[in-house]
Parts: structure tokens; sequence; C-alpha cells
């Protein structure tokens, strides 16, 4: 059978990137997407904003929801320092089996633990199964539709702390309003947005970068 777009974006980082080299593998999953096939990558241009948030924070407690196929996960893991782990959530299975097979060739599977389910199951069950108590770092690139209730879903759980930085994907396109406006009006969070575009296209699109107050 036909194999899937996540599968032949696998197969263009093993043909083009070199093992163990992360930014090879992100240059790779860049070109196989501006010259073969579209794909919902964060993108070069919202990548380079993504690691320099994530280079400003420095965090040491990391999630991400929404693996995809590692793209953002490998972007944030490179940047980690010693010692550091990313959780990332990924609902489909294809995607999940795909992103493992691309973060092990970047040789970051050691700073990931990619965990398949939905958000709205796993998010309260992180304190007990991994043994965190807040996130440094959160970046926001699921369903769209759930950036809003999983905010609320986090502060219900404790997972935010004075400082905790959050990182919204596509807050334009496709869009988040209901998310964005409630960063934005909230006396809880100190919210800016960062304009760039769709991956690989021309379309509008930006980052929310949303800090929490406490
Ligand atoms: O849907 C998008 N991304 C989420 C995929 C949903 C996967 C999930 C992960 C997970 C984990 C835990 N719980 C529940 C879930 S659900 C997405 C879509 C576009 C786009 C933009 C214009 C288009 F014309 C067509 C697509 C661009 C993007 O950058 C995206 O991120
Ligand atoms: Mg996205």
């Amino acid at each position: 059978t036909r194999s899937t777009r996540p599968q032949r974006m696998l197969k263009a980082v093993q043909k083009n990137a070199t093992k163990g080299n992360p930014e090879s593998v992100i240059s790779a999953i860049d070109y196989f997407c501006k010259n073969s096939e579209w794909a919902m990558n964060v993108g070069d241009e919202k990548g380079s904003i993504l690691d320099s948030v994530v280079t400003e924070v420095n965090p040491s407690t990391v999630l991400e929801l929404g693996t995809y196929c590692g793209y953002s996960t490998v972007r944030i893991a490179r940047l980690l320092s010693p010692g550091t782990k990313l959780i990332t959530l990924e609902f489909n299975p294809a995607y999940a089996a795909v992103a493992r097979q691309i973060i092990a060739y970047a040789g970051l599977q050691d700073k990931v633990t990619l965990v398949e389910g939905p958000s709205s199951e796993l998010i309260p069950q992180i304190k007990e199964r991994f043994g965190i108590t807040t996130f440094d770092f959160i970046f926001l690139d699921h369903w769209k539709d759930r950036y809003l209730p999983d905010i609320k879903l986090f502060e219900e759980c404790g997972l935010l702390r004075k400082g905790s930085v959050l990182l919204a994907d596509n807050v334009i396109c496709p869009g988040t309003p209901e998310y964005l406006e409630y960063v934005r009006n909230s006396p809880h969070y100190e919210s800016r947005y960062y304009p760039a575009h769709l991956e690989y296209t021309k379309v509008e699109d930006g980052l929310e970068k949303s800090v929490f107050l406490g």
C-alpha cells in the first residue's frame, strides 16, 4: 500500500541527514517540506523563534503537546542542558512511530520521553507518572481547540509556577481565538505575539508566548 507522508519524510531524513546530527535532521525535513511535500512542522521561520525562546528560558522541565514527526521535538531537545529531558505527547500512533525514529536518528532519544494518548487524559497523570512538580516551558502544537481547555487543566493540576513559559504555535493559522483571548486578557498571564508565517508558506501565522504570573 502507498506510504504515508510521515513515512516519506522519515525516508528523506535517512537519505539526506547525518545520523546523530540534529541540525542535519532539521535541514533535511525543511528541504523535504519546501521541495517535495508540505507538512505541518513548525518550520524554519517559527522554529528560529522557538529556538530563541527555549534558549532564553533554558528550562529544566519541558512539555510538548503535539509531536507529529518530531521536528520541533528535535529543535527543542538539541538545545536542552545535559541531563534535561522533555516529555512530548502524541495522539496518533502512526505519527508517534515516525517521530521515535526521527528523534533517534538525531541521536536525541535519551533526552525525549514520547507518550501516546490524548492530552486531556495525560496531563492529569503527569505528576505521578513522571515525578514532575511544575513545567518551566510548554510548547502547544496539538489540536487548536484543545489549547484553552489544556491551559486551564495545567492550572487546575498545579503544573505551572510563577514564570512558567507557554509558547503556542498556529495562533493565527489555523487559529486559536479563544486561547488568545484568554491569555491576552487574563491577569494571570503576560502575553506577547511573535509574527511569522505558516510553515513553508507566505500565509500569516505566529507564535504567542505567555508567562504565568501565579
Ligand atoms: O493541526 C495541526 N496540528 C495538530 C495535529 C493534531 C495532533 C494531535 C496531537 C495531540 C497530542 C495530545 N492530545 C491531542 C492531540 S491532537 C496543525 C495544522 C496546520 C495546518 C495549517 C494550515 C492548513 F491548511 C492545514 C494545516 C499547521 C500546524 O502548524 C499545525 O500544528
Ligand atoms: Mg503547528
